[in-house]
């Protein structure tokens, strides 16, 4: 079945995919507005006052994590709280589809505070054995190149939580299509006790070793919290643009207009 089919058989309950793909952000009055912020609780919010509330700037996140659970509890917690965070703050979901490993309690989570949960997952991959039983919308897809096209076309925004190789592919591969300019959506690295010290310190190494720029650097934004995390995320201002010019489809995947209208150079 093809994606429009499928959303054809199941609208999602913000309109069909093209729509969402070019729809403005709901007006301020009508978006989410998150609980008191302290500069103190998260260190990230360049001076932001304990009374200060802000509607986020994002309608769907899209996160992307491992398929087990991990052998710590934090990875789990750090899940948990991510959902929680998301539903506080009014955003939706958009993940693999899976209800395994993080992947399961990551949209648990987000769905049972209420908020979307939108699970984008090969046909291949759905048999329950596999990926669980999925929770929310799930649309179909046929291979896992159309699943990744998805998640970033749906989303505003990308975070990584702790994960193997698929998380990895996806965050790498949402990495390099900042650097190639085909969105400019942040990408948000949650190290959790530290699991992407050794991934920091590869990047680091390469930019070192001259194979990646400072600036494309900075594409990647990590933080040890999910607050500090999605603070950064909700400040951040893209500084990368390579000035290449990709087709009107990889154009629609720009969502957030502040991020587009931040890009100077
Ligand atoms: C082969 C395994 C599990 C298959 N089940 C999956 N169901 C849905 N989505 C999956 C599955 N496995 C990987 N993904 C995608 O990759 C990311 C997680 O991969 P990781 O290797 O566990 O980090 C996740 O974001 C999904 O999009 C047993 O692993």
């Amino acid at each position: 079945m093809s994606l429009k089919a499928a959303l054809a058989l199941e609208p999602p309950a913000f309109g069909t995919v093209d729509q969402a793909a070019v729809a403005p952000p709901p007006p301020e009055s009508s978006r989410a507005v998150h609980g008191d912020v302290g500069a103190g609780e998260d260190g990230a919010n360049g001076g932001a006052g304990a009374s200060e509330r802000r509607a986020s700037r994002f309608r769907r996140i899209c996160v992307y994590c491992g398929s087990a659970i991990g052998r710590k509890a934090s990875y789990q917690d750090a899940a948990v709280e991510l959902g929680k965070e998301l539903v506080e703050r009014g955003i939706d979901l958009v993940y693999g589809g899976g209800s395994i490993g993080l992947m399961g309690v990551v949209s648990h989570a987000v769905h049972a505070g209420g908020r979307h949960v939108l699970g984008i997952i090969p046909k291949s991959l759905m048999p329950r054995e596999v990926t669980g039983d999925p929770i929310g919308e799930v649309i179909p897809v046929d291979d896992m190149h159309e699943r990744k096209a998805e998640m970033v076309r749906f989303a505003d925004a990308f975070i990584a939580l702790p994960g193997g190789y698929g998380t990895l592919e996806e965050l790498l591969e949402v990495i390099t299509w900042a650097q190639l300019g085909i969105h400019k959506k942040p990408v948000g690295l949650l190290n959790v006790d530290g699991f992407y010290d050794f991934f920091l310190s590869f990047i680091d190494s390469s930019v070192r070793e001259g194979f990646i720029t400072e600036e494309a650097r900075r594409i990647i934004i990590s933080a040890p919290t999910v607050k500090e995390l999605v603070m950064k995320l909700e400040d951040y201002v893209p500084e990368y643009n390579i000035g290449l010019v990709w087709d009107d489809q990889s154009q629609k995947q720009n969502l957030v207009p502040e991020l587009d209208t931040a890009i100077t150079s």
